[in-house]
């Protein structure tokens, strides 16, 4: 990729006229940013943005979670099977939280199923919830299989071609609680490629790597607009999922949401 300077860029293709769908610049070394098809720059939520959408979304526009959840984890599996073949990557660990997260996570797992991979879950801190319950039976009863004990280190590195990491979202709070600190600390040193969902587990919300329990994934896949702490992801793949926010929506929050292509779920950003 090239290293542009940003204003340089907006200018350029503001002089030119030249109107882009969408285009990734790296500019600062390090920080990514996609500028949509207006020249403006794609807005990085804080934790109370993404919370607020995410209520308009429920009590404004009336989705429910298992709308948008459904949606949410289908485009994850989307941009997960474009960046991970299921030929090379056909074991895959799905790590579930107790929230939205990890319903994103069961979600995903199914859909992957259909797709031919093999996945296998660990979802640690199941609730009683008729959702998460529903959830939970239609991966077993696609075949999935649940793990009973945390995944060893040697298990990820030998066992499984890639882990995708579903256990927190917008709503985690560190420090990190003692059920989740041993798989934590597992997807910290295995060498197996992981792809969170929509947040890195354990990073901050908005400030990202802020103590040491943190581990970088090699993807992310923000749903719905990426948060702040997605400016010092350095993985290798970056996509935005989940599209679902109408219109009116991303431009009172000023999202500035790039084009998805035709009709695909999800976006390499
Ligand atoms: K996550």
């Amino acid at each position: 990729m090239h290293c542009w300077d940003l204003q340089q860029e907006v200018e350029m293709l503001k002089c030119s006229k030249v109107l882009l769908s969408q285009r990734s610049i790296k500019f600062n070394s390090e920080l990514f940013t996609t500028v949509n098809k207006n020249c403006k720059k794609m807005k990085f939520l804080t934790q109370n943005e993404a919370i607020n959408v995410d209520m308009e979304l429920f009590n404004e526009y009336k989705f429910s979670v298992d709308q948008l959840m459904e949606l949410a984890g289908l485009s994850c599996a989307h941009a997960i099977a474009k960046c991970y073949p299921v030929e090379r990557f056909k074991r895959v660990l799905i790590c579930c939280g107790p929230g939205n997260n990890g319903g994103d996570g069961l979600v995903c797992g199914r859909h992957l199923s259909l797709m031919q991979y093999e996945p296998k879950i660990y979802y640690p801190k199941q609730t009683s919830k008729e959702l998460y319950q529903n959830l939970t039976h239609q991966c077993k009863l696609s075949g999935i299989q649940f793990l009973s004990t945390n995944p060893t280190l040697e298990a990820t590195n030998d066992c499984y071609d890639l882990i995708i990491d579903a256990l927190f979202g917008f709503s985690f709070k560190p420090p990190i609680r003692e059920t989740f600190v041993p798989i934590i600390e597992v997807l910290q040193k295995t060498t197996t490629p992981i792809a969170s969902i929509d947040i890195p587990s354990g990073w901050d919300v908005e400030k990202g790597k802020i103590d040491e329990t943190y581990f970088e994934p090699e993807m992310l896949i923000s749903l719905t607009a990426p948060k702040l702490c997605a400016s010092s992801f350095k993985g290798k793949y970056h996509y935005l999922g989940g599209r679902f926010v109408p219109k009116a929506l991303q431009e009172k929050y000023q999202l500035n949401l790039p084009e998805y292509p035709n009709c695909d779920m999800c976006l390499k950003i």
